[in-house]
């Protein structure tokens, strides 16, 4: 008989062990239908040898073994993906099965190969016209896709649309689930590197003719060319008949992306990110299993994928926290990219032009190679930065730019040029309140003021995405017409750019509006078709993006991200106003940028007028160093929460009276978390700061395992934390 032992997907059970009936054969990495008491449910096949918390247990017995009912009919997990898995689940303290679901990301891939039933219009008219058919009509123009993903996109119900199926206006096509990908060119369209680029380049392609593992860190200016020069790694991959894998922190990124590689290679990548259709998870999914797609771009849950052959891995603005994932398996994707790669033996290209502290420090430790493009391509000039004092020259009352920035608008507008306005605050004013009684409409499920979006005609949560239209009465005292609005969001400021340049083609840009590729690719097109005068954004435009005629930046409120403590408030300023600065004067003409704050002198100011990044980085790292802080410590935090706030603070006061005394730990708290209550929980947090060298993980583990919780109860522990609201 045969014992095999497999994860289940059932995150409170570890691995379980079941026999294999005669003649089936699974192999570690196996994809299997396993019996649980009456249940059917997923499992993978695991390696043989002892898990992180099994130490000491016997062996269930022979004779209760059940049998492994199926093995799907998709290649075994990888051995380097397996090992990656079971490293994030010990690093991250999350179950071994949470992170394998995140390889097994669709369900429908795991069936085999098949076909599916789309539909799309056929262009006839309708014999009878209704407003629901009028709507379809409209909405799925160029769609195609299962009834249920049109009836959605249409919003429509299914009914409606099995109608128009009888009628003739759409037609069902059989589509095949693994239909290859056309395959990029790498010698479609080389381009003439720069010598530095040159440089860069071959290093990386040397690593990758190698099959090594090797962290670089490419480190260029805004402009300098690092798609560019990294692509010459894709080609080399490519070359030598490998996978690659490309992540980007933010979906909005891709449309640009796309267009990019398409010019290099010939053809698209595959796109891997949340909000794909079924059927194109499916393919994507198992053409990467099987090594048909051949360069996958993604978001960070792209990171799993199933690679039958990699042989590169590129994270690009790697700097970016959106690769830090905050809700589930709390893991940070440029990290463990890095970790991938040494498991897979590639090298990975961390690239930025603000590369994050701990990147930094990893190069200057030896651990990453760093490669510099030190200027911009073809001799454009970095832009000249100025600091707008906003405590000498105030804007008028109830409005937010200063002269010295609505001269400068003015001026690019006569030349027919682009200006960007960045301030990383969604909708219209960030407070609301109502002008008789002072009543401040909050989230009745989080401890956050409602954010008034004029757009869109609603008070929203930013936390929970709670929204009510705005009252025509306060809801307090009951006057009419009451609601002031308190401070600027993105929403305001091109409310007072339309009121200072009339006649200016003014475009907010935030996740709100730029919220699928689809709307992306319109923004990217109409930037690039001058189509815009000054575009007003969130974080969301601060990069990425090379629009050529773009040549002011205006930082609205340098200060905003500063207040607040954040062990990285400094570092991610820094980054955010360098970024957005990177967006001027990329093409012939020069740039400029001016930066508003009322505190010129503090150092991440001063360090980005002088463009001293190097020394401010240096200060930085030295103060990290002193406090004992991250890289130079290990930081992570628990979090207690629950709907009940006494349950809540029983638990956290239960955990923190349990606390290990371990010399070179700290302990911190338990305290209500900033964000006291969220989606409806009541958050406490703890934070352990130990030094470099502490087992974190075992001493949580360990400490957590003595304590029984009540079921409402959820305790979440965040490694390397980013949030510490
Ligand atoms: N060797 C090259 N040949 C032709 N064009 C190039 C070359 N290198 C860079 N470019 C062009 O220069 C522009 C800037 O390059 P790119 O956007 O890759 O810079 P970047 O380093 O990624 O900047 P950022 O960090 O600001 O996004 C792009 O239009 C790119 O196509
Ligand atoms: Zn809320």
């Amino acid at each position: 008989m045969t014992r095999v032992r497999c994860i289940v997907f059932n995150s409170a059970l570890g691995a379980l062990d079941y026999r294999l009936p005669p003649g089936m054969d699974a192999p570690a990495g196996s994809v299997v239908v396993v019996p649980l008491g009456p249940r059917q449910i997923l499992g993978v096949v695991w390696d043989e040898g002892e898990l992180p918390g099994e130490e000491g247990n016997d062996p269930w017995p022979e004779h209760k073994l059940r049998a492994v009912l199926e093995v799907l009919p998709v290649p075994a997990l990888p051995a380097p993906l397996r090992r990656l898995i079971a490293w994030a689940a010990d690093y991250y303290l999350a179950p071994l099965s949470a992170v394998a679901r995140m390889a097994l990301s669709s369900s429908a891939a795991l069936k085999g190969s098949g076909t599916v039933t789309e539909y799309r219009l056929t262009g006839e008219e309708p014999a009878r016209m209704t407003p629901q058919r009028l709507q379809a009509l409209d909405l799925l123009h160029g769609e195609q896709a299962t009834m249920r993903e049109l009836a959605e996109i249409a919003g429509v119900s299914e009914g409606v649309l099995r109608g128009m199926v009888g009628q003739g206006l759409l037609e069902p096509v059989l589509v095949d689930s693994d239909r290859p990908y056309p395959a990029p060119d790498p010698h479609f369209a080389e381009p003439e590197l720069a010598e530095q680029q040159a440089e860069a380049a071959a290093e990386m392609v040397a690593a990758v003719e190698a099959h090594r593992f090797q962290p670089f860190l490419l480190d260029g200016v805004t402009g300098s060319g690092k798609t560019e020069t990294y692509f010459e790694a894709v080609a080399a991959a490519l070359e030598a008949g490998r996978q690659v894998l490309v992540l980007l922190p933010e979906i909005a990124l891709t449309a640009a992306f796309l267009g990019r590689f398409e010019a290099r290679f010939g053809t698209q990548p595959v796109t891997w990110h949340s909000s794909l259709k079924a059927s194109e998870r499916r393919r994507a999914w198992r053409q990467v299993a099987f090594g048909g797609a051949k360069v996958v771009v993604g978001a960070r849950s792209a990171l799993f994928l199933p690679f039958a052959d990699l042989g590169l891995i590129v994270v690009d603005e790697a700097h970016e926290i959106a690769f830090k994932q905050d809700d589930g398996v709390r893991y940070n994707a440029r990290d463990v990219a890095v970790m991938r790669g040494h498991f897979e033996a590639v090298p990975v290209v961390l690239a930025s032009a603000t590369p994050a502290l701990e990147s930094l420090q990893m190069a200057e430790a030896g651990r990453y190679k760093r490669l510099v493009l030190p200027s911009r391509f073809g001799g454009a000039q970095l832009p000249r930065i100025e600091v707008v004092n906003l405590t000498e020259l105030q804007p008028p009352r109830g409005r937010w730019l200063a002269p010295p920035l609505v001269e400068a608008l003015q001026d690019r507008l006569g030349k027919g040029e682009q200006s960007l306005l960045f301030l990383n605050r969604r909708g219209y004013a960030p407070l609301t309140l109502c002008r008789h009684c002072g009543f401040r409409f909050k989230c009745p499920n989080c401890s956050a003021w409602l954010v008034e979006h004029r757009l869109s005609q609603r008070l929203a949560c930013h936390h929970c995405g709670h929204e009510v239209p705005p009252p025509p009465v306060c809801p307090e005292c009951g006057e009419p017409d009451c609601l002031v609005a308190c401070g600027p969001g993105v929403e305001r400021i091109a409310d007072e750019v339309g009121e200072l340049l009339p006649g200016a083609r003014v475009a907010v840009v935030t996740s709100d509006t730029l919220a699928s590729p689809a709307a992306a690719a319109e923004f990217v097109a109409q930037a690039e078709s001058k189509a815009i005068d000054v575009i007003v954004g969130t974080q969301l435009v601060t990069k990425g993006f090379h629009f050529p005629e773009l040549t002011l930046v205006g930082v609205v409120d340098a200060d905003m991200g500063l207040d607040g403590g954040d062990l990285r408030a400094a570092e991610r300023t820094y980054q955010q106003i360098a970024q957005v600065a990177g967006r001027a004067g990329r093409g012939a003409k020069p740039g400029e940028v001016l930066i508003q704050t009322r505190h010129p002198k503090a150092a991440v100011i001063a360090a980005l007028a002088s463009g001293e990044r190097d020394a401010f980085y240096a200060a930085e790292t030295e103060a990290r160093r002193e406090a004992g802080a991250p890289p130079f410590g290990r930081w992570a935090a628990i979090i207690v929460s629950s709907e009940d706030e006494a349950e809540a603070r029983d638990a956290a006061r239960a955990i923190g009276g349990a606390r290990p005394d371990e010399p070179g730990v700290l302990i911190l708290g338990p305290a209500p978390a900033p964000l006291s209550l969220l989606r409806g929980r009541y958050r406490y947090r703890l934070l352990i700061a130990a030094r470099r060298s502490a087992e974190v993980q075992k001493l949580i583990r360990a400490w957590l395992a003595q304590l029984r919780f009540p079921q409402g109860v959820r305790v979440a522990v965040d490694i390397d934390p980013y949030s510490f609201v």
